[in-house]
Order: C-alpha cells, then sequence, then structure tokens
C-alpha cells in the first residue's frame, strides 16, 4: 500500500462494527498494513473505497492503510497478529469458521468485553478452546475505551494482557500511536473481568439516570460496584490493583459517566420505564452488559461473591424490581450497617 513501510505489519481484524473499526484505525495509524472482515459485503466496499464506516462511525474518516473485505480467506492470509471484535455470544461460532485459516504462531487478540452464556468463559478461553492455541499466544485489550472518542483521535489509554509479556508487548507495539497508548500487564482474568463487571455497574447507573436520580446516587452505585467487581474477580484470581487501574476503575468510570456508552445507555431506558424486549428493539449496537448478568451471577453464586448491585440490575431487567428501588438498596438487603 502506497506510503506504507515495506516491512509494515500485516493485521487482520475480524469484526466492523464501531469498536472493530476503530481499533482497526487505531492500528493502522500506528502504522500497519490493515485489514478488516465485514459480515456485509456493502460495508466491506464503503471502507475500502470511500473510508468510512457509515453505519458506525458516522463522520469519521479512515486511514488508506485500511482495507476491509467480506471473505474470512482474504482478511487472514498473512496476518501476522488476528484481532477479534464481534459480539461475544457470537464469538465461538466465528472461531469455528477460522479455525483453519488462523495463520500459525501469530498473536490472537480479544478486543471484546462479555462472557459467553451457558459456560461463563471470558472470550481469551472461548478463544483457547475452539482453536486449540498455547495461552500465551492470546492476549485481550480493555480500558477506557468508547470507540467514537478513540476514532475522533482523542488521546485514550488502553492495557494489554497476556500471559506471555513478550505477547502483550507486541501487542502493545501495534496499538500505540501519537493518540493511542497501550500499557502491559499479565492479569489476563482481571482485564478481562474488568471489561466484563463495569458494563453490568453501567447498566445500573444508566437506571438510576433513567429514573432521575443525581449524582449522589450515581457516584455510589460506582464506588460500591467498583467494591463488587473487585471481590468478583479476585475470588476467580485476578490481582486486586488491576480492578484500581485502566480495565477496572478506568473503565467504569468512563462506561458510566460516557451517554455514548450502550450500557449505560440500556439502562437509561430501563429506568425511564421500558421493559427489556423494548430496550433490546432500541438498542442497534451491542449492549454486552444485557447478556452477562445471568452468567456472571453464577459465578459469583459459585465462588460465594454476594454482588447486589448486579443482582438487582438483573431484577431489573427480569421486571421483578422497580427500577426506582434498585439504588436505595445498593449494599445489602440487610438493614444491618456494614463495614465499607
Ligand atoms: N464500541 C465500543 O466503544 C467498545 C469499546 C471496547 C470494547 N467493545 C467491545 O467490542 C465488542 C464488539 O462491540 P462493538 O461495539 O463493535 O459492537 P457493534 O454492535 O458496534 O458491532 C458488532 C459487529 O459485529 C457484527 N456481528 C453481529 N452479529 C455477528 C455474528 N453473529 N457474527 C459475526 N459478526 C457479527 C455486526 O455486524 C457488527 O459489525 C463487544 O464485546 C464490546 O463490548 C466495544
Ligand atoms: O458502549 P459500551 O457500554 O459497550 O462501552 C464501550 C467501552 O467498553 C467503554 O470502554
Amino acid at each position: 500500500m502506497e506510503g506504507l513501510a515495506p516491512d509494515a505489519l500485516r493485521i487482520a481484524v475480524l469484526g466492523a462494527g464501531s469498536w472493530g473499526t476503530t481499533f482497526a484505525k487505531v492500528l493502522a495509524d500506528a502504522g500497519a498494513q490493515t485489514t478488516l472482515w465485514a459480515r456485509r459485503r456493502e460495508v466491506a466496499q464503503e471502507i475500502t473505497e470511500t473510508h468510512r464506516n457509515s453505519d458506525y462511525l458516522p463522520g469519521i474518516n479512515l486511514p488508506p492503510n485500511l482495507r476491509a473485505h467480506d471473505r474470512l480467506e482474504r482478511v487472514l492470509a498473512g496476518a501476522q497478529q488476528v484481532y477479534l471484535s464481534v459480539p461475544s455470544q457470537s464469538l465461538r461460532s466465528n472461531l469455528h469458521s477460522i479455525r483453519d485459516i488462523v495463520p500459525p504462531d501469530v498473536p490472537v487478540v480479544s478486543l471484546m468485553k462479555g462472557v459467553e452464556r451457558g459456560t461463563g468463559l471470558r472470550m481469551s478461553e472461548v478463544i483457547a478452546n475452539e482453536l486449540g492455541i498455547d495461552v500465551e499466544r492470546i492476549a485481550v485489550v480493555s480500558g477506557p475505551n468508547l470507540a467514537l472518542e478513540i476514532a475522533k483521535k482523542q488521546p485514550t489509554a488502553a492495557v494489554v494482557a497476556s500471559a506471555s509479556h513478550a505477547t502483550a508487548v507486541a501487542v502493545a507495539q501495534a496499538a500505540t500511536n501519537e493518540y493511542f497508548r497501550s500499557f502491559v500487564n499479565t492479569d489476563v482474568i482481571g482485564t478481562e473481568f474488568g471489561g466484563v463487571l463495569k458494563n453490568l455497574i453501567a447498566v445500573a447507573v444508566g437506571i438510576a439516570d433513567g429514573v432521575g436520580y443525581g449524582e449522589n446516587t450515581k457516584a455510589s452505585i460506582i464506588t460500591r460496584g467498583l467494591v463488587e467487581l473487585t471481590h468478583f474477580a479476585v475470588a476467580y484470581g485476578a490481582q486486586a490493583e488491576t480492578m484500581s487501574g485502566l480495565a477496572g476503575l478506568g473503565d467504569l468510570i468512563a462506561t458510566c459517566e460516557s451517554k455514548l456508552s450502550r450500557n449505560n445507555t440500556a439502562g437509561r431506558l430501563l429506568g425511564q420505564g421500558y421493559a427489556f424486549t423494548e430496550v433490546i428493539a432500541q438498542m442497534n449496537q451491542t449492549a454486552e452488559g444485557l447478556s452477562s448478568v445471568g452468567p456472571i451471577l453464577e459465578l459469583a453464586e459459585q465462588r460465594g461473591v454476594h454482588m447486589p448491585i448486579v443482582a438487582q440490575v438483573a431484577q431489573v431487567l427480569e421486571g421483578t424490581l422497580d427500577p426506582r428501588e434498585l439504588a436505595p438498596h445498593l449494599a445489602t438487603d440487610s438493614d444491618e450497617p456494614q463495614g465499607e
């Protein structure tokens, strides 16, 4: 491609929604020759020919070294790194399709923030399972990363985690440019669960917002939510410090505060009185939190972790709790004061 260094990294990104496209732009802006897989041919054509993805990133110009295709074989051929950004519940079936065509030995990176319904597995676990590859080849990216802001080149940080420090570094190098900075760690569990759990707290904050509660209520939910997500993640082997980093607190703040967040938006609609089915009908993008609530509560129960906020989000989704009742029962279902 014109203007690219001859040794430019060749990268494949699967999933041309808002995050897949934005992350592909980050990688391309960092100098990689990047190819996106779009399910729909017309989306692939629009990206390659007009450098736009108007459905997901209206008004954003994409760089010329970012192209797209609807054929997986074309996208994956010769890729030196592979990134996955499809809705979490569709990951396994997508991996089936690429199992035999992912280039050997290259890093495979999850950009997703969900857990699989039915198994409760994190995305990196589904990848290891389905592709049968060494965990040292797998990395995950998380952090306060609202796609549209990054697509507009607003300065942002993220964290890349892998069981292999070398893999994390290779991915972070590829995903660092003048507006996007990738840090590294080896706490894959904490980094992934941070991204999943903050979505649930963002739904709760959205509900409070939709009901009409103010900043005290939302700050209370965010703060107690951080305690809840830390207890959960640590019970599953995460390091507590990860939860006060970019993938925990950082993402919690961004998602709970932003009207761009789909999880926050879904919560707000619930708080305004829309039923779950009506919210789903109104959302035209992925709100992962809605699918993660059930599996996360099952996992919490298995390790004896108390998650009052997430449990109440589940009740609002089921229609068994009035949204106005969510915040008053923030901390516990007991009337006894408890330690913070
Ligand atoms: N958008 C963000 O700001 C953001 C930031 C960080 C992480 N994420 C995570 O990235 C992942 C993808 O989210 P997104 O924001 O790009 O969602 P999106 O709704 O914007 O796009 C989803 C994409 O997946 C495609 N898709 C839908 N069903 C599919 C299927 N069965 N098989 C293959 N492709 C399918 C859609 O056509 C679309 O291209 C989610 O896990 C999300 O939590 C999103
Ligand atoms: O729009 P949301 O709620 O999926 O959040 C997007 C990102 O995860 C924010 O970091």
